[in-house]
């Protein structure tokens, strides 16, 4: 079946892009072009007409792209039409006259997948690539998208390979005991290798899953502390309520920010304090959970209220009575790490530079002094935690799993060859791991994966 999909995003503009996928799509584009079919790659102006009523549509550049060398492998074609909402709406009513189908989210690439065109792996890279907000996510989808992923898997899959051909050759020579039990003895520093670099790279502190989906930066403290403030300083906009009262915030409420490049997901949290109403325990019960899962917690304090102190050293409870409140320096992420921001500096009389400990960081959110020093502490925490997008890695849940299930079913190779376990068992924890890593690049058992990565995308992909 022949699809068509607006490419180009939803709304008025100068130009809106329609693509045509499938067999009729040469037909098609010969019908509205009134005969006159460009040759193939040349953009080139027409006058587009329906099909059968003959009406005038549109003035149009348009591209005839014959398969198999484009992006889907069938015949295409693109229609550079005026980006208004009833031109895209006649256009895509003709097509629909002439018994074209529209398609659904992701077909594009399903379909290029399906003819060869790209693997899984660089299917998602291309959702990843549309769906980028910042640069450092760009170029993290680009190297996704152009292959270094698919050529790091397509390595480890043909290690795998090699290890499984000997323990098939053992299996054959059965007869012959010293060929067989030789054979299988080379699959073992094979598997063994292979199992150390899955490894290796499930050790990746989830890097590439976190650049994907944004640094997640809890911003906890005492009520009135001055959090809101500091994330609607960051977003630049009015984003959470400030006012001059403790509890104000209740839920927790998040903006995105991109700094550097880097994607970060700020959440501004309850006050913690020692909750009176069942709804205040509940936001005091979200903002510890906020905290609990962030990469990076900001602490904040009140720089301007009691008495100066040093903040209690990791582990150590009491201290020093601190000025401000130190509900906020005493949560600890789970994962994570915590900075520690003082606020209100402007506030007379000013803190004396060190007064929270060398690693605080100083602010005020009212006169936005030191939020660039926050800004770049965050960054710097960012480039040394998670690089900067170009080194293959692991971006999704998914490719964690089926590598997690590779490396246990090696595991249990290695453990099974190390107690003498019959061949016909340690070639089933081979195929297993193949499996596993088979469904990664799309090269085995794709079914069942299919639909939960091409619905990541939008319709005219
Ligand atoms: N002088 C001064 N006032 C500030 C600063 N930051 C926040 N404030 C004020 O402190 C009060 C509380 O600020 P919020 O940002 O609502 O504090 P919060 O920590 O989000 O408060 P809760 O929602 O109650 O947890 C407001 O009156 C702010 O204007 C600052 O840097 N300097």
């Amino acid at each position: 079946m022949t699809i068509y999909a607006l490419s180009s995003g939803p709304g008025r503009a100068g130009i809106a892009v329609i693509r045509i996928s499938g067999r009729a799509s040469r037909k098609t584009l010969y019908a509205l072009c009134n005969g006159r079919l460009p040759a193939p790659r040349v953009s080139s102006f027409r006058r587009l007409r329906h099909p059968t009523s003959r009406e005038m549509l549109d003035e149009a550049m348009v591209l005839w792209l014959p398969g198999p060398a484009n992006f889907t492998g069938e015949d295409m074609a693109e229609l550079y039409v005026h980006g208004g909402r009833a031109v895209v709406t006649a256009v895509m009513n003709a097509l629909a006259d002439v018994g074209l189908r529209l398609a659904e989210p992701g077909e594009f690439t399903r379909r290029a997948f399906g003819n060869g065109k790209l693997d899984l792996t660089e299917a998602e890279g291309l959702a990843d690539l549309i769906n980028a907000d910042t640069e450092i996510q760009r170029r993290q989808a680009l190297a996704q998208h152009s292959g270094a992923m698919r050529a790091r898997y397509e390595k480890w899959w043909r290690t795998l390979l090699k290890a499984m051909a000997y323990v098939e050759a053992s299996l054959d020579f059965s007869d012959e005991a010293d060929i067989a039990d030789g054979a299988f003895k080379e699959a073992v520093p094979e598997a063994r290798s292979l199992a150390a670099e899955l490894e290796r790279a499930l050790a990746d502190g989830r890097r590439g899953e976190i650049l994907r989906e944004g640094i997640s930066v809890a911003i906890v403290g005492e009520p009135n502390v001055g959090k809101s403030s500091l994330l609607n300083a960051l977003a630049g906009r009015e984003a959470a309520i400030v006012y001059d009262e403790p509890g104000t915030t209740r839920d927790v409420i998040e903006v995105s920010l991109d700094l550097d490049g880097y994607p970060f997901v700020l959440r501004d949290t309850a006050g913690i304090r020692e909750a009176a109403s069942p709804v205040e325990q509940e936001g005091v019960r979200r903002a510890l959970a906020a905290a609990e899962a962030a990469d990076v917690v900001l602490a904040m304090v009140d720089g301007s209220c009691g008495d100066v102190g040093a903040v209690p050293a990791e582990g150590e409870a009491g201290g020093a009575p601190l000025r401000g409140s130190i509900a906020g320096a005493a949560i600890t992420p789970s994962s994570g790490v915590k900075l520690l921001v003082v606020n209100k500096v402007d506030l007379a009389p000013p803190p004396a530079p060190g007064s929270f400990g060398p690693e605080a960081i100083y602010i005020s959110a009212k006169t936005c002094l030191g939020l660039d020093a926050l800004k770049a502490a965050l960054v710097r925490f960012a480039s040394e935690s998670y690089g900067s997008g170009e080194a293959p890695t692991i971006t999704r849940v998914r490719h964690r799993q089926e590598i997690g299930r590779a490396r246990a079913a090696l595991v249990a190779f290695l453990d099974g060859a190390e107690a003498g376990e019959a061949p016909e068992l340690a070639a089933e924890h081979l195929r297993e791991a193949a499996d596993a890593l088979g469904r990664l690049t799309g090269r085995l058992d794709v079914e069942d994966v299919l639909g939960q990565i091409f619905g990541e995308f939008c319709v005219g992909k």
